[in-house]
């Protein structure tokens, strides 16, 4: 918990509460359901909620922002984002529909009213989003052929909604295909060494 303080020191006293009781509460549920894996439990501020955190560092989401998170599995980045962006509205959505069930308990144990959760592929989700936001579901270019038509068209605006997903490791191969796509090393937000090679994907409205 200590970890988000450091890099994120302004948190009201509710969030405070909520990110301090991800630790026991995915202990108890992961133990039922595995959403994390076993050695990353352990290291879940650091692994799952600072990791999912580095999208705060690239962009502030506005008041009443609408965001997808795809293939959320345990919630991750969805959960951290909702309890930092407690004014918007975020929809998680895993094909795996006991993962979800882990989720609803987190939320409704820290009181976090701003998730909704959907049992579906994410192809079949019919609504559109100022961002879609993901981490470790699938290559950008399957990725961007699931969500296209999803992203809301009412800003044109690249930093006011595109896609948010995190991903780590050598990415030239992956991304050629994208004119227009910016890459946000997280080493240059948080100094732990598990983040040297992880980055924010940021990509606009319009995509090939
Ligand atoms: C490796 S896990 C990552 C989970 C989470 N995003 C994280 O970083 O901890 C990938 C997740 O994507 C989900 N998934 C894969 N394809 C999907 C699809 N087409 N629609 C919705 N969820 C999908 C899987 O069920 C799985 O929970």
């Amino acid at each position: 918990m200590e970890l988000i303080l450091k890099y994120f020191p302004d948190l009201s006293e509710t969030q405070i509460e909520q990110f301090a009781a991800l630790e026991e509460l995915y202990k108890y549920w992961n133990a039922k359901i595995n959403v994390v894996s076993r050695k990353d439990i352990d290291e879940l501020y650091l692994r799952h909620v600072l990791h999912s955190l580095g999208i705060a560092k690239v962009v502030e989401f506005a008041e009443n922002t609408s965001i997808l998170d795809v293939g959320t599995g345990g919630g991750f980045p969805g959960v951290p984002l909702a309890i930092m962006f407690p004014n918007c509205q975020f929809h998680l959505v895993d094909s795996i529909n006991k993962k979800l069930k882990v989720i609803n308990a987190v939320c409704e144990a820290i009181e976090l009213t701003n998730v909704r959760t959907t049992h579906s592929r994410v192809e079949a989700i019919d609504e559109t989003y100022d961002f879609i936001v993901s981490r470790a579901v699938t290559a950008m270019p399957e990725f961007t052929k699931w969500v296209k038509g999803k992203i809301a068209k009412k800003q044109r605006n690249e930093l006011k909604n595109g896609i948010l997903y995190l991903k780590g490791g050598d990415l030239t191969e992956e991304l050629k295909q994208y004119t227009t796509v910016k890459a946000y090393l997280l080493s240059d937000y948080f100094e732990e060494a598990f983040f040297e090679t992880k980055k924010v994907i940021q990509l606009p409205l319009k995509y090939k």
